[in-house]
């Protein structure tokens, strides 16, 4: 009787664990359900964003534009993701803003209404567009981009946002917009001279929209690795974000806020600032639990709570 009675206990723990196991998964799949993006947990603390529009060279249409900010705000706030891999389905990374799909934006520039108006209307439409990749820097676990093919226009800005780029050896990165009139608008002209540190360089790219293909990305320091292939890269991407969801989420999130406080500000600034954020930071639990397991080198690896 006891005996059966222990049996069924065990078949209810087992459904409820079961259960427990399946709402998680069906609230991570409706959370992150997106047209243009796809979502998945390849390893533990480790999300993987996958531009998802391959027949259409992933341009970026108007639902893209908004399923970025969504996509990236609740990863930001995701306790069970500390860092992003950023990657493409199909031939290329992304082909940049959808030539298709610029409706709404040209019946303002064409349409009826005065000068005052439009600027009003563009002006939120602009904003819009640029918090997309904002939303990418502004996320505070770092992003991985992996690029491959090509990396046009709107993908430039893109990766300008994110926090480590690496590309495969068939890559090339085009700053097109001066070909379609206009002056990259969404976060290339302000965020990559600081990535690449040549004023030249960028000046050169932006000017002539001339393709720069993976070696030269590699030697102008866009991007920190460039691989044989695709399947390669993804692996060493992964590799790489595992190493950076097994440090302390406090440790690693700070290291990307301050980062990005300092390169806008002053070194004085910067150290200011840094000053008050640990002096917060420093009471928390991850600095006793890494400094104990980095003395104790025989011990188990030190594992941190959510954050
Ligand atoms: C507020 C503003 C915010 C953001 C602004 C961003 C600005 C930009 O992104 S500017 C860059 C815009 N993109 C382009 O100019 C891309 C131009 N296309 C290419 O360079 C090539 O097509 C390619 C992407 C390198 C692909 O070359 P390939 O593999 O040889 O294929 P194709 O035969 O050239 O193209 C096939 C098919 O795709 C269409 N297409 C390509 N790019 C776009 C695009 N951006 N939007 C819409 N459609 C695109 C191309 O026209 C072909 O169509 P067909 O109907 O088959 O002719």
């Amino acid at each position: 009787m006891q005996s059966t009675i222990k049996l069924l206990g065990q078949t209810a723990v087992r459904k409820l664990t079961t259960t427990k196991a399946n709402m998680a998964t069906s609230s991570f799949s409706n959370k992150y359900k997106f047209e243009t993006l796809l979502v998945s947990t390849p390893r533990e603390y480790v999300y993987h964003v996958e531009l998802n529009r391959p027949q259409q060279f992933n341009t970026m249409n108007s639902a893209f534009w908004r399923e970025m900010v969504e996509c990236f705000q609740a990863i930001s706030e995701d306790s069970d993701c500390r860092v992003v891999v950023l990657s493409a389905n199909g031939k290329h990374f992304t082909a940049g803003l959808d030539l298709t799909d610029m409706g709404p934006l040209m019946e303002t520039v064409l349409g009826n209404g005065d000068v005052a108006r439009k600027f009003r209307t563009l002006q939120q439409f602009i904003k819009s567009y640029q918090l997309s990749f904002t939303s990418v820097e502004q996320c505070n676990k770092p992003v991985i981009a992996a690029v491959h093919g090509g990396c046009i226009g709107g993908g430039v800005d893109l990766i300008t946002a994110a926090d480590i780029r690496f590309c495969t050896q068939d890559a090339f990165f085009q700053i097109k917009e001066v070909d379609i009139g206009l002056a990259a608008d969404v976060g290339t002209l302000q965020r990559l001279p600081k990535v690449i540190g040549s004023d030249s360089l960028v000046r050169e790219l932006a000017y002539t929209a001339r393709k720069m293909f993976a070696d030269e990305a590699a030697q102008a320091g866009l991007v920190s690795r460039v691989l044989s292939d695709k399947e390669i890269m993804l692996k060493v991407a992964l590799e790489i974000a595992s190493a950076i969801a097994d440090k302390s989420p406090v440790a690693v999130q700070g290291s990307k806020h301050n980062l990005n406080y300092a390169r806008d500000h002053s070194i004085e600034e910067g150290l200011n600032y840094m000053v008050i954020w640990n002096a917060a930071m420093l009471q928390s639990e991850d600095l006793r639990v890494a400094a104990m397991a980095s003395m104790d080198r025989k011990g188990p690896p030190p594992s941190f709570s959510k954050l």
